[in-house]
Protein backbone atom coordinates (compact mmCIF):
# COMPACT_ATOMS: atom_id res chain seq x y z
CA UNK A 1 0.00 0.00 0.00
CA UNK A 2 1.49 3.29 -1.00
CA UNK A 3 1.14 5.83 1.77
CA UNK A 4 0.36 9.80 1.04
CA UNK A 5 3.34 11.84 2.86
CA UNK A 6 4.52 15.78 2.69
CA UNK A 7 7.27 16.74 0.96
CA UNK A 8 9.12 20.11 -0.48
CA UNK A 9 8.75 19.76 -4.50
CA UNK A 10 10.03 22.86 -7.04
CA UNK A 11 7.58 22.64 -9.93
CA UNK A 12 9.92 24.89 -12.25
CA UNK A 13 12.81 26.96 -13.10
CA UNK A 14 13.47 29.72 -10.19
CA UNK A 15 9.66 29.43 -8.77
CA UNK A 16 9.65 28.78 -4.95
CA UNK A 17 9.34 25.70 -3.62
CA UNK A 18 5.96 24.43 -1.86
CA UNK A 19 5.36 21.71 0.49
CA UNK A 20 2.45 19.27 -0.68
CA UNK A 21 1.23 16.02 -0.96
CA UNK A 22 3.67 13.04 -2.13
CA UNK A 23 3.18 9.50 -2.95
CA UNK A 24 5.74 6.98 -1.25
CA UNK A 25 5.01 3.31 -3.12
CA UNK A 26 5.97 0.24 -1.20
CA UNK A 27 9.81 -0.91 -1.27
CA UNK A 28 10.33 -3.07 -4.61
CA UNK A 29 13.32 -5.49 -4.84
CA UNK A 30 16.60 -4.41 -3.24
CA UNK A 31 15.08 -0.83 -2.12
CA UNK A 32 13.60 0.67 1.26
CA UNK A 33 11.35 3.10 2.82
CA UNK A 34 13.26 5.13 5.14
CA UNK A 35 11.38 7.63 7.95
CA UNK A 36 13.12 10.87 7.65
CA UNK A 37 14.36 12.49 10.76
CA UNK A 38 16.83 15.13 9.67
CA UNK A 39 17.15 16.60 6.07
CA UNK A 40 20.29 19.61 5.52
CA UNK A 41 19.51 21.93 2.93
CA UNK A 42 22.43 22.23 0.45
CA UNK A 43 23.73 24.26 -1.69
CA UNK A 44 22.38 21.55 -4.70
CA UNK A 45 19.16 21.64 -3.66
CA UNK A 46 19.26 25.45 -4.51
CA UNK A 47 20.88 24.45 -7.87
CA UNK A 48 17.97 22.01 -8.80
CA UNK A 49 15.35 24.73 -8.04
CA UNK A 50 16.90 27.21 -10.44
CA UNK A 51 17.62 24.73 -13.14
CA UNK A 52 20.82 24.47 -13.14
CA UNK A 53 21.52 20.97 -12.89
CA UNK A 54 18.63 19.58 -15.60
CA UNK A 55 15.48 20.44 -17.00
CA UNK A 56 13.41 17.04 -15.34
CA UNK A 57 11.45 19.06 -13.05
CA UNK A 58 9.16 18.50 -11.02
CA UNK A 59 11.98 17.58 -8.45
CA UNK A 60 11.22 16.08 -4.97
CA UNK A 61 14.34 18.63 -3.38
CA UNK A 62 16.41 17.29 -0.15
CA UNK A 63 19.54 14.89 -0.05
CA UNK A 64 21.62 15.12 2.98
CA UNK A 65 19.47 13.23 5.52
CA UNK A 66 19.65 10.68 8.29
CA UNK A 67 16.45 8.70 9.24
CA UNK A 68 14.93 5.16 10.52
CA UNK A 69 14.66 2.42 7.90
CA UNK A 70 10.43 1.84 8.01
CA UNK A 71 10.09 -1.55 5.65
CA UNK A 72 12.33 -2.73 3.25
CA UNK A 73 11.43 -5.15 -0.10
CA UNK A 74 12.72 -8.65 -1.37
CA UNK A 75 16.12 -9.58 -1.59
CA UNK A 76 17.03 -6.79 1.00
CA UNK A 77 19.54 -8.03 3.25
CA UNK A 78 21.59 -5.71 3.90
CA UNK A 79 19.42 -3.39 6.41
CA UNK A 80 16.55 -3.89 8.16
CA UNK A 81 13.55 -2.01 9.58
CA UNK A 82 14.37 -0.25 12.40
CA UNK A 83 18.00 0.59 11.15
CA UNK A 84 18.94 4.12 11.86
CA UNK A 85 20.95 5.26 8.39
CA UNK A 86 22.33 7.98 6.46
CA UNK A 87 21.23 8.32 3.38
CA UNK A 88 23.88 8.53 0.59
CA UNK A 89 23.40 9.71 -3.10
CA UNK A 90 25.90 6.97 -4.54
CA UNK A 91 25.31 3.32 -4.24
CA UNK A 92 28.14 1.56 -5.90
CA UNK A 93 27.72 -1.73 -7.99
CA UNK A 94 30.39 -3.52 -7.75
CA UNK A 95 30.83 -4.43 -10.70
CA UNK A 96 31.13 -1.85 -13.62
CA UNK A 97 34.79 -0.49 -14.59
CA UNK A 98 35.10 1.75 -11.82
CA UNK A 99 34.11 -0.30 -9.34
CA UNK A 100 36.54 -3.06 -10.60
CA UNK A 101 39.46 -0.90 -11.21
CA UNK A 102 39.11 0.13 -7.72
CA UNK A 103 38.18 3.44 -7.92
CA UNK A 104 34.01 2.81 -7.10
CA UNK A 105 33.38 6.52 -6.12
CA UNK A 106 33.36 6.96 -10.25
CA UNK A 107 30.89 4.09 -10.50
CA UNK A 108 28.93 4.62 -13.29
CA UNK A 109 26.23 2.13 -12.54
CA UNK A 110 24.92 3.78 -9.31
CA UNK A 111 22.17 1.75 -8.56
CA UNK A 112 19.01 4.17 -6.82
CA UNK A 113 15.55 3.24 -7.01
CA UNK A 114 14.00 2.32 -9.89
CA UNK A 115 10.31 2.75 -8.75
CA UNK A 116 9.03 7.04 -8.80
CA UNK A 117 7.90 8.89 -5.84
CA UNK A 118 4.85 11.00 -7.36
CA UNK A 119 2.30 13.77 -6.79
CA UNK A 120 -1.07 12.75 -5.91
CA UNK A 121 -2.60 12.97 -9.70
CA UNK A 122 0.28 10.50 -10.69
CA UNK A 123 3.01 13.07 -11.78
CA UNK A 124 6.38 11.55 -11.66
CA UNK A 125 9.11 13.33 -9.28
CA UNK A 126 12.55 13.56 -9.82
CA UNK A 127 14.49 12.90 -6.63
CA UNK A 128 17.47 15.06 -5.97
CA UNK A 129 20.74 13.16 -6.14
CA UNK A 130 18.44 10.04 -6.52
CA UNK A 131 17.36 10.61 -2.83
CA UNK A 132 14.32 13.59 -2.74
CA UNK A 133 14.56 13.90 1.09
CA UNK A 134 13.21 16.96 1.89
CA UNK A 135 9.58 14.95 3.41
CA UNK A 136 8.53 12.52 5.78
CA UNK A 137 9.12 8.79 4.52
CA UNK A 138 11.06 8.15 1.08
CA UNK A 139 11.64 5.74 -1.44
CA UNK A 140 15.53 4.78 -2.16
CA UNK A 141 17.77 1.85 -3.07
CA UNK A 142 18.72 -0.30 -0.18
CA UNK A 143 22.38 0.23 -1.07
CA UNK A 144 21.86 4.13 -0.55
CA UNK A 145 21.14 3.25 3.29
CA UNK A 146 24.42 3.33 5.22
CA UNK A 147 24.44 2.51 8.57
CA UNK A 148 25.46 4.46 11.67
CA UNK A 149 25.91 4.76 15.50
CA UNK A 150 22.08 5.13 16.36
CA UNK A 151 22.86 7.42 19.52
CA UNK A 152 24.12 9.81 17.20
CA UNK A 153 22.22 13.01 16.58
CA UNK A 154 20.25 12.49 13.35
CA UNK A 155 20.32 16.24 12.42
CA UNK A 156 24.81 16.29 12.82
CA UNK A 157 25.06 12.84 10.84
CA UNK A 158 22.86 13.31 8.03
CA UNK A 159 25.20 16.12 6.92
CA UNK A 160 27.30 12.83 6.24
CA UNK A 161 25.19 12.43 3.25
CA UNK A 162 26.43 15.07 1.08
CA UNK A 163 27.81 18.81 2.05
CA UNK A 164 30.24 18.01 5.14
CA UNK A 165 31.18 14.69 3.20
CA UNK A 166 31.88 16.23 0.03
CA UNK A 167 34.00 18.57 1.96
CA UNK A 168 36.26 15.79 4.15
CA UNK A 169 37.01 13.57 1.31
CA UNK A 170 37.79 16.60 -0.98
CA UNK A 171 40.83 17.37 1.40
CA UNK A 172 41.30 14.12 2.81
CA UNK A 173 40.26 11.38 -0.32
CA UNK A 174 40.89 13.52 -3.27
CA UNK A 175 43.53 16.18 -1.99
CA UNK A 176 45.33 13.90 -0.19
CA UNK A 177 46.26 16.54 2.46
CA UNK A 178 48.63 15.51 4.73
CA UNK A 179 50.62 16.18 7.91
CA UNK A 180 52.60 19.64 7.38
CA UNK A 181 50.62 20.35 4.25
CA UNK A 182 49.24 24.13 3.49
CA UNK A 183 45.62 23.96 2.51
CA UNK A 184 43.47 26.64 1.75
CA UNK A 185 39.40 26.47 1.20
CA UNK A 186 37.40 28.94 -1.10
CA UNK A 187 34.39 29.69 -0.20
CA UNK A 188 33.71 28.18 3.39
CA UNK A 189 29.70 27.10 3.61
CA UNK A 190 28.64 23.76 4.81
CA UNK A 191 31.00 22.36 1.85
CA UNK A 192 34.14 24.07 2.43
CA UNK A 193 34.04 24.52 6.29
CA UNK A 194 33.72 20.58 5.81
CA UNK A 195 37.03 20.85 4.00
CA UNK A 196 38.31 22.88 6.98
CA UNK A 197 37.85 20.11 8.98
CA UNK A 198 39.32 17.59 6.95
CA UNK A 199 42.46 19.43 6.53
CA UNK A 200 42.35 19.97 10.41
CA UNK A 201 42.20 16.40 10.54
CA UNK A 202 44.56 15.37 8.13
CA UNK A 203 47.15 17.30 9.75
CA UNK A 204 47.61 20.22 7.77
CA UNK A 205 49.58 23.16 9.61
CA UNK A 206 48.37 25.89 7.32
CA UNK A 207 44.95 26.31 6.70
CA UNK A 208 43.38 29.21 5.11
CA UNK A 209 39.85 29.74 4.81
CA UNK A 210 38.48 32.43 2.61
CA UNK A 211 34.94 33.79 1.84
CA UNK A 212 33.33 37.20 1.22
CA UNK A 213 31.39 36.70 4.63
CA UNK A 214 32.87 37.63 7.99
CA UNK A 215 30.89 35.13 9.85
CA UNK A 216 31.43 32.57 7.87
CA UNK A 217 35.08 32.69 8.35
CA UNK A 218 34.68 33.09 12.35
CA UNK A 219 33.05 29.21 12.11
CA UNK A 220 35.97 28.14 9.75
CA UNK A 221 38.51 29.06 12.55
CA UNK A 222 36.62 26.96 14.85
CA UNK A 223 36.69 24.08 12.06
CA UNK A 224 39.83 24.33 12.44
CA UNK A 225 41.08 27.23 10.08
CA UNK A 226 44.65 28.76 11.03
CA UNK A 227 44.49 32.13 8.85
CA UNK A 228 41.10 33.54 7.47
CA UNK A 229 40.77 36.04 4.34
CA UNK A 230 38.06 38.11 3.27
CA UNK A 231 37.91 38.35 -0.64
CA UNK A 232 36.63 41.25 -0.75
CA UNK A 233 38.06 43.53 -2.94
CA UNK A 234 41.47 42.13 -2.69
CA UNK A 235 43.38 39.50 -4.25
CA UNK A 236 43.00 36.41 -3.34
CA UNK A 237 45.66 34.76 -5.37
CA UNK A 238 48.04 36.93 -3.82
CA UNK A 239 46.97 36.89 -0.04
CA UNK A 240 47.28 32.86 -0.34
CA UNK A 241 50.93 33.17 -1.74
CA UNK A 242 51.94 35.46 1.19
CA UNK A 243 50.85 32.89 3.53
CA UNK A 244 52.40 30.21 2.28
CA UNK A 245 56.04 32.16 1.73
CA UNK A 246 55.17 33.32 -1.92
CA UNK A 247 54.89 29.40 -2.67
CA UNK A 248 50.62 29.21 -2.78
CA UNK A 249 49.18 26.21 -1.35
CA UNK A 250 50.16 22.78 -1.40
CA UNK A 251 46.12 21.89 -2.00
CA UNK A 252 43.46 24.69 -2.97
CA UNK A 253 40.29 23.74 -2.94
CA UNK A 254 37.29 25.85 -4.93
CA UNK A 255 34.35 25.33 -2.71
CA UNK A 256 31.80 28.05 -4.76
CA UNK A 257 31.12 27.10 -8.12
CA UNK A 258 31.80 30.29 -9.89
CA UNK A 259 34.17 31.00 -12.69
CA UNK A 260 36.49 33.76 -10.86
CA UNK A 261 36.82 31.59 -7.67
CA UNK A 262 37.72 28.65 -10.54
CA UNK A 263 40.61 30.95 -11.82
CA UNK A 264 41.68 31.98 -7.93
CA UNK A 265 41.95 28.03 -7.11
CA UNK A 266 43.65 27.35 -10.25
CA UNK A 267 46.42 30.31 -9.52
CA UNK A 268 46.69 29.92 -5.95
CA UNK A 269 48.36 26.59 -5.70
CA UNK A 270 51.73 26.02 -5.22
CA UNK A 271 53.66 24.89 -8.67
CA UNK A 272 53.53 21.10 -7.72
CA UNK A 273 50.10 21.54 -5.62
CA UNK A 274 46.75 20.12 -6.12
CA UNK A 275 43.59 22.33 -7.01
CA UNK A 276 40.43 20.22 -5.98
CA UNK A 277 37.82 21.91 -7.64
CA UNK A 278 34.27 20.90 -5.48
CA UNK A 279 31.34 23.51 -6.11
CA UNK A 280 29.29 22.23 -9.33
CA UNK A 281 29.57 25.47 -12.16
CA UNK A 282 26.37 26.00 -14.15
CA UNK A 283 26.48 24.80 -18.09
CA UNK A 284 27.06 28.33 -19.51
CA UNK A 285 30.04 29.30 -17.13
CA UNK A 286 33.39 29.30 -18.73
CA UNK A 287 37.06 30.09 -17.81
CA UNK A 288 39.70 31.20 -20.51
CA UNK A 289 43.49 30.24 -19.28
CA UNK A 290 46.74 31.09 -21.19
CA UNK A 291 47.99 27.20 -22.33
CA UNK A 292 51.32 28.35 -20.84
CA UNK A 293 49.95 28.97 -17.70
CA UNK A 294 48.40 25.33 -17.61
CA UNK A 295 51.48 23.50 -19.42
CA UNK A 296 54.14 25.65 -16.74
CA UNK A 297 51.98 24.99 -13.82
CA UNK A 298 52.56 21.23 -12.16
CA UNK A 299 50.56 19.46 -9.90
CA UNK A 300 47.07 17.95 -10.49
CA UNK A 301 43.75 19.76 -11.29
CA UNK A 302 41.68 17.32 -9.72
CA UNK A 303 37.58 17.74 -9.39
CA UNK A 304 35.90 15.91 -6.50
CA UNK A 305 32.39 13.83 -6.51
CA UNK A 306 30.96 13.08 -3.26
CA UNK A 307 34.26 13.59 -1.71
CA UNK A 308 35.49 10.32 -3.60
CA UNK A 309 33.89 8.98 -0.61
CA UNK A 310 32.92 5.06 0.29
CA UNK A 311 29.86 5.73 2.15
CA UNK A 312 29.82 2.03 4.22
CA UNK A 313 33.58 2.80 5.01
CA UNK A 314 33.15 7.16 5.59
CA UNK A 315 30.32 7.46 7.44
CA UNK A 316 30.30 4.70 10.03
CA UNK A 317 33.98 6.26 10.41
CA UNK A 318 33.28 9.77 10.84
CA UNK A 319 30.38 9.54 12.92
CA UNK A 320 32.25 7.96 15.34
CA UNK A 321 34.66 10.83 15.00
CA UNK A 322 32.25 13.30 15.70
CA UNK A 323 30.84 10.70 18.44
CA UNK A 324 34.37 10.97 19.66
CA UNK A 325 34.45 14.69 19.86
CA UNK A 326 37.48 15.15 17.44
CA UNK A 327 34.67 16.26 14.07
CA UNK A 328 32.28 18.74 15.47
CA UNK A 329 29.72 18.37 13.20
CA UNK A 330 27.16 20.20 15.63
CA UNK A 331 28.99 22.81 14.86
CA UNK A 332 27.65 22.98 11.31
CA UNK A 333 23.76 22.67 12.22
CA UNK A 334 23.12 26.84 12.47
CA UNK A 335 19.65 26.07 12.52
CA UNK A 336 16.52 23.40 12.92
CA UNK A 337 13.47 24.47 10.86
CA UNK A 338 10.04 22.61 9.53
CA UNK A 339 9.52 21.33 6.39
CA UNK A 340 7.85 24.80 5.07
CA UNK A 341 11.07 26.87 6.06
CA UNK A 342 13.39 25.59 3.20
CA UNK A 343 12.48 28.37 0.61
CA UNK A 344 13.42 30.77 3.48
CA UNK A 345 16.82 28.84 4.21
CA UNK A 346 17.79 28.95 0.36
CA UNK A 347 17.32 33.28 0.88
CA UNK A 348 19.81 32.48 3.66
CA UNK A 349 22.13 30.78 1.35
CA UNK A 350 22.54 34.28 -0.25
CA UNK A 351 21.87 37.17 3.18
CA UNK A 352 24.36 34.72 5.53
CA UNK A 353 23.92 34.02 9.03
CA UNK A 354 23.41 30.30 8.40
CA UNK A 355 26.20 27.57 7.78
CA UNK A 356 23.52 24.68 7.42
CA UNK A 357 19.84 24.71 7.75
CA UNK A 358 18.39 21.28 8.40
CA UNK A 359 15.10 20.48 8.72
CA UNK A 360 13.56 18.25 11.71
CA UNK A 361 10.53 16.02 10.78
N1 LIG B 1 31.17 18.18 -5.74
C1 LIG B 1 30.30 17.72 -4.87
O1 LIG B 1 30.21 16.52 -4.64
C2 LIG B 1 29.41 18.70 -4.14
C3 LIG B 1 28.62 18.27 -3.07
C4 LIG B 1 27.84 19.22 -2.40
C5 LIG B 1 27.82 20.54 -2.82
N2 LIG B 1 28.59 20.91 -3.87
C6 LIG B 1 28.66 22.30 -4.34
O2 LIG B 1 29.57 23.01 -3.50
C7 LIG B 1 29.25 24.41 -3.52
C8 LIG B 1 29.13 24.92 -2.09
O3 LIG B 1 28.00 24.31 -1.46
P1 LIG B 1 27.55 24.78 0.00
O4 LIG B 1 26.36 23.96 0.33
O5 LIG B 1 28.70 24.83 0.93
O6 LIG B 1 27.10 26.26 -0.33
P2 LIG B 1 26.94 27.52 0.68
O7 LIG B 1 26.02 28.44 0.00
O8 LIG B 1 26.63 27.02 2.05
O9 LIG B 1 28.42 28.13 0.73
C9 LIG B 1 29.03 28.83 -0.31
C10 LIG B 1 30.00 29.82 0.34
O10 LIG B 1 30.74 30.51 -0.68
C11 LIG B 1 30.91 31.84 -0.27
N3 LIG B 1 31.22 32.65 -1.44
C12 LIG B 1 30.38 33.13 -2.41
N4 LIG B 1 31.07 33.83 -3.33
C13 LIG B 1 32.37 33.81 -2.95
C14 LIG B 1 33.57 34.34 -3.48
N5 LIG B 1 33.57 35.05 -4.62
N6 LIG B 1 34.73 34.10 -2.82
C15 LIG B 1 34.75 33.37 -1.67
N7 LIG B 1 33.64 32.84 -1.13
C16 LIG B 1 32.47 33.05 -1.74
C17 LIG B 1 29.61 32.18 0.41
O11 LIG B 1 29.73 33.30 1.26
C18 LIG B 1 29.32 30.88 1.18
O12 LIG B 1 29.90 30.90 2.47
C19 LIG B 1 27.96 24.52 -4.34
O13 LIG B 1 28.29 24.84 -5.67
C20 LIG B 1 27.39 23.11 -4.27
O14 LIG B 1 26.53 22.81 -5.34
C21 LIG B 1 29.39 20.03 -4.53
ZN1 LIG C 1 30.17 0.38 -10.23
ZN1 LIG D 1 24.40 18.35 -1.49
Amino acid sequence: MSQLVRGVIARGKGAPVEVTTIVVPDPGPGEAVVKVQACGVCHTDLHYREGGINDDFPFLLGHEAAGVVESVGAGVTDVAPGDFVVLNWRAVCGNCRACLRGKPWYCFATHNATQKMTLEDGTELSPALGIGAFVEKTLVAAGQCTKVDPSARAAAVGLLGCGVMAGIGAAINTGGVTRGDSVAVIGCGGVGDGAVAGAALAGATTIIAIDTDDQKLEWARGFGATHTVNARGIDVVKAVQDLTGGNGADVVIEAVGRPETYKQAFYARDLAGTVVLVGVPTPEMTIELPLLDVFGRGGALKSSWYGDCLPTRDFPMLTALYQQGRLDLDAFVSEEIALDQVEEAFGKMHTGGVLRSVVIF
